[in-house]
C-alpha cells in the first residue's frame, strides 16, 4: 500500500494546510517591536500570552504563545501606556488647550497630540509607539477620487461624506493650530498639514478603543471615548470572536479577556462590533471575508419594486 493515500493521512494534511494557512510569522524581534516591549516594561507591562506576528490573511496581529482558555485575561495594559485627552491635558498642549475658544474637541486634541509628537521624532517620549503605527491608511477618505469612483453607489457616497467630514474638520482646526505657534520653530503649516492631519484622523478612527471619560470644560461637548492602547491595538478583527474588553478602575488597566478559547500559536482576534463590509471599510479599511453581518446595500428607487407577486 502507498503511503499517505488514506483517510487519516488525508484528515492529517488537510489539518496542516489549515493550520498553515493561519499561521503567523513571529515579529517580535524586529527592532520596533523590540523598543516598544522595553517602553512598555519601563510602564510596567509585562506580556507573557501574546506576541507580534504577520499573517496570511490579516496582516500584523498578535499570535498566541500559549493556548488561551474561555475567561483567561489576554492582555492588560497599565494607564500609564494608555494615551488619552488627560495625556494631552497634562503635555505642553495643555495650557494652549484651556484656553482655546470655542474650546476644541477631545478628537482633536488626540490628533493635534499624535501630529506634534510624530513631528518631535527622536525627542517624542512616545517614539516606541509611533513608529510602530501604520504610515499610511486603506479607510476610503485616504482614496483617490477616481477610486472613489469606483467604489459601489452606497458606498460611493458615504466615502465622499467621510473626504468632507475630514476636509472640514482640517479647515476648522487652522485657528487652533495657529495658535500653537509658539511652541515650534517651523511655521505649522508645514506640521499641521492635510496630510498630518489625515494621518493622525485615521490613527485614532482605527486604531482607539473604547474609554468614557469625565466631561472637561476645555474640550467641546464631544464625548471623549478614545483611549490609543499601544500593543493592545496589533489586535485585529474578527466577527466570530466573543471578548470582554474595558477599563477596569481596580486594576487601573485597560483588559481584555477571552470569552471563547484560543489555540497556542493562532492568532488573537476581538471583535470591533456586529459590523456589515460597509462600515468595516470606511471605519477601519477593510473588509471581512466571511462575515455573518454581511449585507447589501440597495440604492434609492429599489424600496418601490414588488418583491410579491
Ligand atoms: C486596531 S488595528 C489592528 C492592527 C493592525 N493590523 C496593525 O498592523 O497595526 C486595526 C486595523 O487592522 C487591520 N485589520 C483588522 N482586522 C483585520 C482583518 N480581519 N483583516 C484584515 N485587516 C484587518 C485594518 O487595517 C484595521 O484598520
Amino acid at each position: 500500500m502507498r503511503k499517505g493515500r488514506g483517510r487519516t493521512s488525508r484528515i492529517r494534511r488537510r489539518k496542516l494546510f489549515r493550520s498553515s494557512e493561519s499561521r503567523g510569522v513571529n515579529e517580535s524581534h524586529k527592532p520596533a517591536f523590540i523598543e516598544l516591549k522595553k517602553w512598555l516594561r519601563d510602564r510596567k507591562f509585562e506580556d507573557t500570552n501574546l506576541t507580534p506576528a504577520r499573517f496570511p490573511g490579516t496582516g500584523r496581529g498578535l499570535m498566541s504563545k500559549t493556548s488561551l482558555q474561555e475567561g483567561q485575561l489576554i492582555i492588560s495594559l497599565p494607564e500609564s501606556c494608555l494615551l488619552t485627552t488627560d495625556t494631552v491635558i497634562r503635555s505642553y498642549l495643555g495650557a494652549y488647550i484651556a484656553k482655546w475658544q470655542p474650546p476644541p474637541s477631545p478628537l482633536l486634541a488626540l490628533c493635534t497630540f499624535l501630529v506634534s509628537e510624530k513631528h518631535a521624532g527622536d525627542r517624542s517620549p512616545w517614539k516606541p509607539y509611533l513608529e510602530i503605527l501604520p504610515k499610511a491608511y486603506t479607510c476610503p477618505v485616504c482614496l483617490e477620487p477616481e477610486v472613489v469612483n469606483l467604489l459601489p453607489k452606497p458606498l460611493k457616497t458615504k466615502a465622499r461624506e467621510q473626504r468632507t467630514h475630514v476636509q472640514e474638520f482640517f479647515t476648522s482646526s487652522r485657528d487652533f493650530f495657529s495658535s500653537l505657534q509658539p511652541l515650534f520653530s517651523e511655521t505649522v503649516e508645514s506640521i499641521f498639514s492635510y496630510s498630518a492631519l489625515l494621518w493622525a484622523w485615521c490613527t485614532v478612527n482605527t486604531r482607539a478603543v473604547y474609554m468614557k471619560h469625565r466631561r472637561r470644560h476645555c474640550f467641546s461637548a464631544e464625548p471623549d471615548t478614545y483611549a490609543l492602547a499601544p500593543y493592545l491595538d496589533l489586535l485585529n478583527h474578527s466577527p466570530d470572536v466573543q471578548v470582554k474588553a474595558a477599563f477596569n478602575e481596580e486594576t487601573r488597566c485597560y483588559e481584555i479577556r477571552t470569552v471563547s478559547s484560543c489555540r497556542k500559536h493562532e492568532e488573537v482576534f476581538i471583535c470591533y462590533g456586529p459590523h456589515d463590509n460597509q462600515r468595516l471599510f470606511l471605519e477601519y479599511g477593510f473588509v471581512s471575508i466571511h462575515n455573518p453581518h454581511a449585507c447589501v446595500y440597495v440604492s434609492e428607487g429599489w424600496n418601490q419594486l414588488s418583491f410579491y407577486h
